[in-house]
């Protein structure tokens, strides 16, 4: 049994004075784990060190006793603290660092602490603890009246998002926006929305319920934005946006323990204006995560060859939040194809040498920056203009010419950092080294006198050897006594008067100076001065490089924007992809279209072309029957459409020969799933969930893909569950739809259905095998080959005859005949004995000890040949 925690007892009296102050610390910060500085370590106490132990697998140790209870601890070393925060972060813990602040023997008692630094998941911007290419937002989460209110910021961006949307919506946005923190009321059934929060696993805050408040949260953004009302950024109309940003601006100033100058820019999201893409569609589709979690191979990891992770975090915003309105998008289509036609290899190159600075501002902003990134920052600014020339001049693409503009060095900013930042500064101001010779007089002198020290000492003993007559007189320096003279037991009586006896040795004798006196002084001080006078020059540099902030963190934008750019020019002349173009009526009119991450994966695995297919739909043609053989690319097929249609609504070309597309309001995927254990629900409850939910928010100008709706149960209510809502779909939502089915009933559909139309996926059969042609033919597939696909799976022989002679039962009972049919039956004898497959044949044959290694290194390679 643990011993009850002393932070749940009020009375400290009994307590040593550390630990005293330990629980008082502590107790300001009951959720937080407390890193403790003593010496060169953080400890953790009590319940904090027990929970660190499990986490981080650091040794718990019992040391004294405090309070009548033993004191159990671990502890870190502070020179690994950043390894154990980026795993506490990622386990969705959150850390208050109390650091010694008071001078050590100072008083009587412990060195005073405070808690200088709050580290949390959604809150961290140290560069080390940030993924490069991934923004992990703070968010604030508040209900009112059936809808949310969301507000979020990347305190390493600047910027502070606003939005509000339904419940049904909601699951989605989280996992868009995909924060690592999430604040919640205190009261947490206000929220009311477990299951949205659980799907996205971000570490949970609980705040106090008067902090989401829509008045208190509307001044507080106005009095951080610098404006009187919100009317002029067009986010007066949110009031529980409002209540969200209220709480989301109190917990930064909590956590930064400063308010944030830096979060200057507002964006507000409104759902309607941007292509709904729900979490179901996120994840059939691969977007930033393949099925099994993974970052690649998925749609982004194709798209993202940025050279920045500016670029990156940019090209994953726009992948997330295509606009419904296309200038957006034919913006930077027109773009792209000047990168192409001019030559991107310039910029891309150019763009090797920018830093991240996004963070690096944000950073200046929040005073964390490290000497080490201002100079990141500053050779950034230098080759600016070598960037902006590599960027194409274009009439043809205002987007372009703005960003290019955009590329400019803040003047004074270049100034400041290239005056007085060294040329290659030390990575922590506490080594120095940090500032510029020649920048500051006072500096340079106390650097002179280190420097010149040896000068001083040898000009020094000459003199006193030329005014003494001793000629092996000897200026040196020792730890213990500093400097001093030596003269030789011989010699001591030439000594002048003002030679001060240090030490006697055997053989020596040891003497000071007024002059020496005065030069140890100053020499021996002057380090820890041209250390303090660094400190004190780079804050004063932090000072005038907030003010440029801003300026800097619009260059960021255009530089990630650039980096983003560049890469999809990249993309799109390396894989062949078209620019596609937008029209005013609901279609998707695609010409030889590709899968862009299969063709990318059949090209690097077996070396083999992707299969292109068209894709035609419009108001006449508005859903398209899918049938054919299991592995005959039904579904490659529906993913490569919806992933055409959204990287063309990104803005970007498309894998395809040519592609014509209408308005779009949402991309909807009902795609087979795992059963949802976690929120105990079966496969076919999910199934049918997600499908109430498609048939619910589809409109005529949403693309939405189906695939084996129904599968999962009993044939006869799939069947009549598919076929009804199909016709849904068709009649009701007049949605632009792929519904691939392996029920052959639906191939009907048309029939009474004007605007369906049957296609299928081709493939041969020869013998009992069977080969995929992956291409897409007019009309419905003639049968459906699950045995052959069975047979190319390695499914035994006796199973094989027996599945072939019951589906042949089953064939001629549908085909009227009166046969029983018996799915049980023992298989029927083979016609002929089975003949072995060639390889087994082979490896019967084979007699191992007879190879030498390198033949049987041959007959593998001769086995491998025989099972393809
Ligand atoms: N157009 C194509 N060109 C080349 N290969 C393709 C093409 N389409 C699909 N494939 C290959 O075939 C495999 C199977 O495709 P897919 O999963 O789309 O089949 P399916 O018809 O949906 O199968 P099932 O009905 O079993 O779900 C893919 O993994 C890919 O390797």
């Amino acid at each position: 049994m643990t011993t009850p925690s002393p932070t749940e007892t009020a009375d400290l009296s009994a307590h040593t004075p550390l630990m005293q102050q330990y629980l008082r610390i502590k107790a300001e910060h009951p959720d937080l784990l407390v890193f403790f500085r003593m010496g060169d370590f953080y400890e953790l106490f009590y319940d904090d060190a027990r929970k660190a132990n499990a986490l981080l697998d650091i040794t718990l140790t019992v040391r004294g006793s405090s309070g009548g209870e033993p004191v159990v601890m671990a502890g870190v070393p502070v020179v690994s603290l950043e390894g154990y925060l980026s795993r506490l972060l990622k386990l969705g813990e959150s850390v208050a660092i109390a650091e010694q602040v008071g001078e050590v023997g100072a008083g009587k008692g412990p060195v005073e602490r405070k808690v200088v630094r709050i580290v949390t998941p959604g809150t961290v911007t140290d560069a080390e603890l940030l993924a490069d290419k991934q923004d992990a937002p703070l968010l604030a989460l508040h209900a009112g009246g059936g809808r949310f209110g969301l507000a979020w910021v990347t305190v390493s961006q600047g910027e502070i998002g606003l939005l509000e949307c339904s419940a049904a919506e909601l699951p989605g946005w989280l996992v868009r926006l995909g924060p690592a923190e999430i604040l919640v009321a205190r009261d947490t059934s206000a929220v009311g929305q477990p299951e949205a929060l659980a799907a996205v696993r971000s570490a949970l805050t609980p705040r106090p319920v008067w902090q989401f408040e829509p008045s208190l949260g509307e001044r507080k953004l106005c009095s951080q934005l610098g404006v009187a009302s919100l009317q002029g950024l067009n986010a007066q109309d949110l009031p529980r946006a409002h209540a969200a940003a209220g709480a989301l601006l109190a917990y930064l100033e909590h956590t930064q323990g400063r308010a944030l100058g830096h979060l200057q820019r507002l964006q507000v999201l409104r759902a309607t204006e941007l292509i709904d893409l729900p979490p179901a569609t996120q994840r059939n589709l691969e977007l930033t995560l393949t099925l099994r979690g993974e970052p690649e191979p998925t749609l982004l990891s194709l798209l993202d060859v940025c050279r920045t992770g500016m670029g990156s975090r940019m090209l994953r915003h726009w992948l997330l939040t295509p606009a419904r309105d296309r200038r957006q998008a034919v913006g930077r289509q027109e773009a792209i194809a000047v990168l192409i036609e001019a030559g991107f290899g310039p910029l891309r190159d150019a763009l090797r040498q920018v830093s991240d600075v996004e963070r690096v501002s944000s950073r200046v902003a929040l005073r964390q920056v490290r000497p080490r990134e201002l100079a990141g920052l500053r050779d950034t600014l230098t080759v600016l203009p070598q960037l902006q020339a590599a960027v194409p001049p274009a009439a043809a693409s205002p987007l372009l010419d703005a960003l290019r503009a955009a590329c400019h060095a803040p003047p004074q900013a270049l100034a400041l950092l290239q005056n007085a930042l060294a040329e290659q500064p030390a990575v922590w101001l506490r080594d120095g080294g940090v500032i510029r010779d020649g920048f500051d007089p006072e500096l340079d002198e106390l650097r002179a006198i280190n420097a010149n020290c040896d000068a001083f000492l040898l000009a020094l003993e000459a003199r006193e050897r030329e005014r003494t007559g001793i000629p092996n007189l000897r200026v040196q320096f020792n730890k213990v006594h500093g400097f001093y003279i030596e003269v030789t037991q011989g010699q001591k009586d030439k000594v002048p008067d003002d030679y001060q006896r240090r030490q006697t040795l055997k053989n020596a004798e040891r003497f000071i100076t007024p002059e020496l006196k005065a030069f140890e002084d100053k020499a021996l001080s002057a380090s820890e001065r041209a250390l303090a006078r660094e400190k004190a020059l780079f804050e004063q540099l932090l000072d005038a490089l907030g003010a440029e902030v801003p300026a800097l963190a619009h260059l960021a934008r255009a530089l990630a924007s650039l980096d983003a750019l560049a890469a999809l020019a990249d993309r799109a002349a390396t894989l062949n992809w078209c620019a596609p173009q937008f029209v005013a009526h609901p279609c998707i009119d695609i010409v030889g279209g590709r899968h862009p991450v299969v063709e990318a994966r059949l090209a690097e695995t077996v070396g083999k072309a992707f299969q292109p297919n068209d894709c035609r739909l419009d108001a006449k043609r508005r859903l398209l029957v899918i049938t054919g053989p299991n592995m005959g690319g039904k579904s490659t097929f529906m993913r490569q459409v919806a992933l055409i249609a959204l990287l063309a609504s990104m803005g970007s070309f498309v894998p395809a020969q040519s592609c014509r597309l209408g308005p779009l309001d949402a991309i909807h995927t009902r795609i087979g799933a795992a059963d949802d254990l976690a929120n105990a629900q079966s496969t076919f409850m999910l199934e049918m969930t997600e499908a109430a939910a498609i048939l619910h928010a589809a409109t005529e100008q949403s693309l939405v893909l189906m695939d084996e709706i129904g599968r999962g149960t009993s044939t006869f209510d799939g069947l009549a569950l598919a076929g009804a809502i199909a016709s849904h779909l068709h009649d009701r939502c007049a949605a632009l739809t792929l519904f691939a089915t392996h029920y052959f009933e639906l191939t009907a559909l048309p029939e009474r259905h004007p605007s369906a139309h049957n296609v299928h996926v081709s493939a041969v059969e020869s013998g009992d095998t069977i080969a995929f042609l992956h291409e897409l033919q007019a009309g419905p597939a003639s049968r459906s080959y699950g045995v052959q696909v069975a047979r190319l799976a390695g499914m035994p022989n006796p199973v094989l005859r027996q599945a072939r002679a019951a589906l042949e039962a089953l064939e001629a009972h549908k085909a009227g005949g009166e046969a029983q049919v018996d799915l049980f039956a023992p298989p029927p004898a083979a016609a002929e004995p089975e003949p072995e497959h060639p390889a087994v044949q082979a490896l019967q044959a084979l007699d191992v000890d007879a190879c030498s290694p390198r033949e049987a290194l041959e007959q593998l390679y001769r086995l491998k040949g025989l099972a393809r």
